[in-house]
């Protein structure tokens, strides 16, 4: 479980690389909300692709996270919860720093008791069927901007900010 709130900023990271051409630093826009409880948090990214299936991210959940953050490309869609307040706590209890989902959760007061960041675009109370559908771990692109395994997200109040490798 992650204890200490790393020391980053996002508006010093993008103050430090105002250029965005060299594709060393990339701001998502801001359509996250905050749901965990943790608002601050960083890591290695480790990416999920799925669409209102969340069977690889119950298995990502329920391995040892050793840190990273778990980037969940859900396409977007609104219609399923890709986690809620049980995956919140695996999560948590596994070690993972974070988990941002292009798509959404559910089980609000569940997730904000947990000590582990989630950022997703919304609530949504109905969840998915598992049908062991989604890759791991493959390069994924949200709101635009390409996020691969092995780079770095940070997020604070400020907004989430994915670099190439540690600042
Ligand atoms: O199990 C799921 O599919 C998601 C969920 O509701 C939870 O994590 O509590």
């Amino acid at each position: 479980m992650p204890t200490e709130t790393p020391a980053f900023s996002t508006c010093d990271l993008c103050d430090a690389d105002k250029d965005p051409s060299n594709g060393e630093l990339r701001v998502l826009p801001p359509l996250f909300r905050d749901f965990g409880g943790l608002t601050r948090f960083a890591g290695p990214i480790s990416t999920v692709q799925c669409l209102e299936d969340n069977s690889r991210v119950r298995e990502a959940v329920m391995s040892p996270g050793e840190g990273r953050v778990l980037v969940v490309d859900g396409g977007g869609s609104l219609k399923r919860s890709l986690l809620g307040g049980n995956l919140a706590q695996a999560a948590e209890k596994n070690g993972w720093a974070g988990v941002l989902v292009f798509g959404a959760v559910r089980d609000a007061a569940e997730m904000r008791a947990c000590q582990v960041g989630i950022r997703a675009l919304g609530l949504i109370p109905m969840p998915t069927e598992r049908r062991d559908q989604g890759l791991r771990d493959v390069p994924v692109q949200i709101a635009g901007e390409w996020l691969r395994p092995g780079e770095w997200l940070y997020a604070d109040e400020d907004g989430i900010v994915v670099k190439r490798s540690a600042a």
